[in-house]
């Protein structure tokens, strides 16, 4: 009898859905819960909604990482210093520490993570944190937790406290069955990675929320992100990063992928852009929750060929890591994002002529730097 009157209930909000296709109902169990741990008797109540002239209160989650500091920098020149505040695990750097605010939070407590939101009044939250593919392998288990709960703690919190929340996807949501040359927003996703299965999870689940608690999620499926002044986290696109210290350093780099694997990348400006333009694009120009987005498409071969322009004594070797080698031969080879270019307008800016003249520019002033010390 209460099971046929909750779903009569439940029936009865979708029917009379609003024009978006969410169905507002009740929200997810957690809140439903009657534990004394969900109000506090000393609690302040601030609105969690912001109007569009506020500017949002921004939370990152892991964002000791190679994309978080970036984007704290980059949305902070928008949205001010102490408008963005960054989270990790980890203790940070003293310059990162003290550019701007920075808090600890490990986003398996769910508490933890509750209360920064509610004291700091957080509006739109960036979750960052997790394990990448290449040490997801390596810890199955810490991964699961991560990717998986730590997820699952991120939506209660964004569903709860109505927060518009960005969750990164990756290209290595998709698997060997998936088309790879060029691989469409919708098609087979079956990843045989933990950190695919994760992502492609965190895809479901966030659309999940949003069509059933009204949840503005928003998520893109970055390429490899090359960055010059952060290091990658033990991903399989990483050798694209590497290559350029290498290069400048010793002349020479050793590969672990083969000289032909072509992936999707794309420089850090371009990818913190996107994120940024997708998540103030108008509710209504978004017919997905989670898009593909690209700019260019490489191979180690190439990526050396570019090098050798600037660096005519560079040497490229081979010694391919079986485990990697395994998962880049699984994803996409070619992305295709014109859902992202025709819905909000995405357009990179950077290909690979311009990512290298710009990375090996930023390292040779950094190791002219160095020498002068
Ligand atoms: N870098 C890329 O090429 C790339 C490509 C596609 C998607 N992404 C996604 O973008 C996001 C950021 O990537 P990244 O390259 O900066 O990752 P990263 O591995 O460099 O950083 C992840 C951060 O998460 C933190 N972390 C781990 N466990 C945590 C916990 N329990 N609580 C809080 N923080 C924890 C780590 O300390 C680390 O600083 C990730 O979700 C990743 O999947 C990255
Ligand atoms: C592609 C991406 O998700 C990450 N850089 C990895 O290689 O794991």
């Amino acid at each position: 009898m209460l099971v046929t009157r909750m779903l009569r209930q439940v029936v009865g909000q979708m029917l009379g859905s609003p024009a978006c296709g969410c169905w507002t109902a009740a929200p997810p169990f957690r809140f439903l819960a009657t534990s004394p741990r969900q109000i506090p008797a000393d609690a302040n109540f601030h609105s969690a909604s912001f109007s569009g002239t506020d500017q949002p209160r921004v939370l990152i989650t892991g964002g000791l990482g190679q994309l978080g500091v970036g984007l704290a920098n980059f949305l902070r020149k928008r949205f001010g210093k102490d408008n963005v505040i960054l989270s990790d695990i980890r203790k940070p750097p003293d310059h990162i520490f003290h550019s701007g605010p920075f808090i600890y939070s490990d986003i398996l407590d769910y508490k933890n993570l509750r209360e920064i939101v509610v004291n700091n009044r957080i509006t739109w939250l960036f979750h960052y944190s997790a394990l990448l593919s290449a040490v997801g392998e390596a810890n199955v288990s810490l991964a699961r937790a991560v990717n998986i709960t730590g997820l699952h703690n991120v939506l209660d919190v964004a569903a709860e406290h109505s927060l518009r929340l960005f969750v990164p996807s990756t290209i290595g949501a998709f698997g060997p069955t998936s088309p790879r040359n060029p691989t469409p927003d919708l098609c087979v996703q079956r990843p045989r990675t933990i950190y695919g299965v994760s992502k492609v999870h965190a895809e479901l689940m966030g659309e999940y929320y949003h069509y059933r608690y009204g949840l503005d999620f928003r998520c893109l499926r970055y390429p490899g992100i090359i960055s010059a002044d952060s290091q990658p986290g033990g991903g399989t696109t990483d050798y694209a990063v590497q290559i350029f210290h290498d290069a400048l350093k010793n002349g020479k780099f050793e590969c672990n992928l083969k000289p032909s694997t072509r992936l999707p990348m794309m420089y850090i400006d371009d990818c913190l852009r996107a994120t940024l333009e997708v998540m103030e694009a108008p509710a209504e120009s978004l017919s997905m929750r989670t898009y593909n987005v690209n700019a260019m498409s490489f191979t180690p071969e190439d990526l050396a060929q570019e090098v050798l322009k600037h660096i005519p004594e560079f040497q490229i070797t081979y010694n391919v890591d079986s485990v990697r080698q395994a998962i880049a031969d699984s994803w996409p080879m070619n992305f295709d994002d014109s859902n992202a270019r025709k819905d909000w307008g995405w357009k990179h800016e950077f290909d690979l002529p311009e990512l290298v003249t710009t990375m090996l520019n930023f390292h040779s002033s950094d190791t002219r730097v160095a020498n002068a010390n």
